[in-house]
């Protein structure tokens, strides 16, 4: 009999999760697709399984061989941004090559990451060219940093994952709408990292002369009518590596309203799709930057997307997140 995620899910419901866990494990044993894959993800989630991302590819290695097009796209995913052995662009590419020829949005993948120009470990060739627009706090834009095509592929990345930004309310324990954020927002975890996204990233990394692991996971933003980011700081209170920088690239312009207001350095910068907005939160003795405080105005006709990539100090762990 395959194995099912469902019935799994329900053993855990009842609390059964080491009948779960044996349910996948015999299962997996007869090269079950699903069940290597359920046993992949409880490795990397560390949940009912203790958190291990080298056997978790291990499983994931086994259910792709095993015909599981969702392994193939996590494999390629965690070969690239070096999560349970070294990062490793060609071999990711190699993976995507031949999952290319059996899946159609690996071939659509391939064709985009074809179309870059990239060093041997994803890096663009060519440094992007910036724009200066504001000194102190340093704001920087950078026109057609990413095109029409990898707009696209990054809104459409978060469409099953977009969800109203909330926070826990620490009073009453429970969920509640976010009081600066109004926008629907997704994470692209390290599971979801495809090469294009991943490539984009090293674009980035290049042209905040970062390095890529200083990035949290990309954010997709996604504000309706009335939507809007309230004046803010990326800066976190009381974390060590703080997020030095920003990156927001705007996927669409088709809307009325949302500009990036930075109202005490008087800069406001009006979205053209695919440009990327570059900014730093701190100042050179690491603290937060007031003036670096900036707002995603209301939008007031259409829909607005970005994607954020906030830049740590220095490398930040995304499986061991602080
Ligand atoms: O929506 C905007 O223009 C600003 C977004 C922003 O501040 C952020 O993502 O940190
Ligand atoms: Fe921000």
């Amino acid at each position: 009999m395959a194995f099912s995620s469902d019935a799994a899910a329900r053993l855990i419901e009842q609390g059964r999760s080491d009948a779960a866990i044996t349910l996948a494990r015999a299962a997996a044993d007869r090269s079950d697709p699903a069940a290597l894959l359920q046993l992949a993800i409880w490795y990397l989630v560390g949940r009912y399984l203790p958190r291990d991302l080298v056997t978790a590819r291990h499983f994931l290695r086994r259910a792709s061989a095993a015909g599981s097009i969702d392994a193939t796209r996590m494999e390629i995913a965690l070969t690239a941004n070096g999560s349970g052995a070294d990062r490793d662009w060609p071999g990711a590419v190699a993976l995507l090559r031949a999952a290319a020829k059996l899946d159609s949005v690996a071939a659509d993948e391939l064709q985009l990451v074809e179309r870059m120009a990239l060093g041997p470990r994803g890096e663009p060739i060519r440094p992007p060219a910036p724009e200066l627009l504001c000194e102190s706090p340093e704001i920087r834009r950078y026109r057609s940093f990413i095109s029409p095509e990898e707009c696209r592929h990054l809104a459409r990345s978060a469409e099953n994952l977009l969800a109203p930004a909330k926070v826990i309310d620490p009073a009453t324990n429970r969920l509640i709408d976010h009081p600066i954020r109004t926008s629907d927002f997704a994470v692209i975890g390290p599971t979801r990292e495809d090469l294009v996204i991943q490539a984009i990233l090293r674009r980035i990394a290049m042209a905040s002369d970062t390095a890529v692991e200083q990035g949290e996971p990309l954010n997709i933003l996604r504000y309706a009518v009335g939507q809007q980011y309230r004046l803010h700081s990326d800066a976190l209170p009381n974390v060590a590596n703080q997020r030095a920088k920003t990156a927001i690239m705007y996927l669409n312009d088709n809307f009325e309203g949302g500009g990036t207001l930075f109202p005490e350095a008087e800069v406001q910068i009006d979205p053209v799709a695919g440009d990327l907005l570059l900014f730093t939160n701190t100042l050179p003795n690491g603290r937060p930057d007031p003036v670096a405080r900036h707002a995603g105005l209301p939008v007031v006709q259409g829909t607005k997307w970005i994607a954020t990539r906030w830049i740590r100090a220095s490398a930040f762990d995304v499986w061991n997140p602080t």
